[in-house]
């Protein structure tokens, strides 16, 4: 007690002294020593204090800083309920139920982590001058000062800052847009991984080699002159782990995700903004290719009016377009820009990954080779990969099983072509007691089998896009005439099943 007395006296007096001092220098020194002085002062009591203080700019630079970017997330996240912040930004988007809560300029708030408290202190100041009239900076200067004791600097400056720079998944929206923020971002939590992903053990293998090779490859897409990205399309039904895939390849290499709404983006040019605010160490998705916006041909695009017709106005209907702004169009040809062009290459390491349900709908230009790399056949439930459902939800792989129950398994599991989905939602509703799970399910896979089971409405989805995977790689080269007389043809039956139907 009496030390602690002691030591509030001496900060006392030593705060006393800082002061006498400031103000003996204002009256004795000229105005041109007093700045200098007084820097020096401050810098000397800051050897003597216990705290050590660090800067987080938001820019480094013309480049964003990702640090400032999570620290701003971070504090937003729990701002709201702490009893230290006593100044709060708030922003809404119009269309949005959600409120963003944010530490107001030159406040601050206390966070506590591993027991120990720490100070943030939110700084802005109006920019001085703009360092590049090319990419102008924002108007104001903003960073975050972070305040700890200098005995905790290893845990903060270790677990602390990983704990804050935790993966992050962004997505697009035109309100984000028009807040000035092209992407918004929330922690990302999926609990997806390799481990948990019911595939081929062989396939997944090659998949996890291709991203490690990819992460640890720096130097041979240096050497090779070629862009550091890699493309994956993940095709199949749906409910065949085409998402969860996404989730596994960013817990696997600690990169965050942007999940690009094609349907929020208004135009090619917004495109190429959007992929220039990405980071590095990304993976850029676009899920549902096929139905996101209807992407025509490249030959097809729209063609950019004649000069003189072409109005500043960006919403001004436009005559030789139809009444609609080339300006507001996004192509086909803006999207193989956006993963392959010279653009693309704007950061790097940097993964693109499409998905889509229907591969056969996709134009070929997606597909020729050298596209993407990697084409990836997500399918129905293979025995391998029903044995890690097993082990994910039952916690055995079926090892304990009987040979005969095994094999029993292995049969229906071939025949009943169903989705880990389908399987996983038998297993989860039985998960407490593992042999009416495995019963159950082999009833339903039976049952599926022979058609009896009722999941029309999907089972019919999946059987007409559930091509075979050579069948899909072999459309994959076809021409587009090929394609259309191909799709005239599916059509021709679909409308012929429906007219006897209805007779
Ligand atoms: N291969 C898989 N391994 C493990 N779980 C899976 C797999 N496929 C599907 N699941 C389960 O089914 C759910 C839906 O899967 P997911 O969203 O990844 O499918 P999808 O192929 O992306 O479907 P869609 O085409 O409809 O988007 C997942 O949350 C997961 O629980
Ligand atoms: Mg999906």
């Amino acid at each position: 007690m009496v030390e602690r007395k002691e030591s509030w006296t001496s900060l006392a007096s030593l705060l006393g002294t800082l002061a006498f001092c400031q103000t003996f220098l204002r009256m004795v020194l000229p105005p041109e020593l007093r700045h200098v002085s007084l820097k020096f002062l401050t810098r000397a009591f800051r050897c003597f204090s216990s705290y050590c203080y660090f800067d987080i700019a938001e820019m480094e630079g013309v480049k964003t800083n990702e640090l400032y970017n999570a620290v701003h997330l971070y504090l937003s996240s729990f701002a709201s309920t702490s009893a230290s912040a006593s100044r709060l930004s708030l922003t809404r988007a119009r269309n949005s139920s959600v409120t963003t809560f944010g530490l107001s300029s030159n406040d601050s708030i206390a966070d506590v982590f591993d027991g120990v408290t720490v100070q943030w202190e939110h700084a802005v100041t109006q920019r001085q001058s703009q360092p590049s009239p090319w990419r102008p900076l924002p108007d104001e200067k903003r960073s975050f000062k972070l305040r700890i004791r200098k005995r905790d600097k290893d845990l903060i400056l270790n677990s602390y800052l990983d704990y804050i720079m935790e993966r992050l998944i962004y997505t697009n929206s035109r309100s984000s847009e028009s807040h000035g923020r092209p992407w918004e971002a929330v922690p990302f939590k999926h609990p997806s991984t390799f481990d948990t992903l019911a595939m081929d053990p062989e396939k997944k293998r090659d998949i996890m080699e291709d991203l490690r090779d990819f992460a640890a490859g720096q130097a041979f897409y240096q050497r090779t002159g070629r862009a550091w990205k890699r493309g994956y399309l993940l095709y199949g039904p749906p409910g065949t782990g085409k998402s969860s895939m996404i989730a596994a390849m960013a817990n696997f290499l600690g990169y965050d995700i942007y999940d690009l709404e094609l349907t929020e983006v208004p135009s090619n040019s917004e495109l190429r903004k959007l992929l220039m605010k990405t980071s590095s160490k990304s993976i850029i998705v676009i899920e549902d290719i096929d139905c996101s916006v209807n992407l025509s041909n490249r030959s097809k695009a729209p063609k950019a009016p004649a000069l003189q017709s072409y109005s500043a106005d960006p919403d001004a209907p436009d005559a030789a377009s139809g009444g609609k702004n080339w300006n507001n169009t996004m192509t086909l040809s803006g999207l193989l820009n956006f993963t392959d062009g010279l653009w693309s290459c704007c950061g790097s390491e940097r993964i693109f990954v499409f998905t889509t349900n229907h591969i056969d709908k996709l134009d070929p230009a997606l597909l020729r080779s050298g596209r993407m790399d990697m084409h990836i056949c997500m399918s129905y439930c293979s025995y391998p990969a029903l044995q890690i459902l097993l082990h994910n939800y039952l916690g055995s792989e079926g090892k304990d099983l009987s040979e005969a129950a095994a094999s029993e398994l292995r049969e229906a599991v071939e025949k009943a072509k169903m989705t880990p989905a389908d399987i996983s939602e038998v297993l989860i509703k039985k998960r407490r007691n593992r042999e009416k799970a495995v019963s159950e399910l082999l009833e339903v896979m039976k049952a599926r089998a022979e058609g009896k089971e009722e999941y029309g409405g999907l089972r019919d989805k999946c059987e007409s896009n559930g091509v075979e995977e050579e069948e899909q790689e072999k459309r994959a080269l076809e021409s587009p005439k090929e394609v259309s007389d191909r799709e005239n043809d599916s059509c021709q039956k679909v409308e012929d099943q429906e007219e006897k139907k209805a007779n």
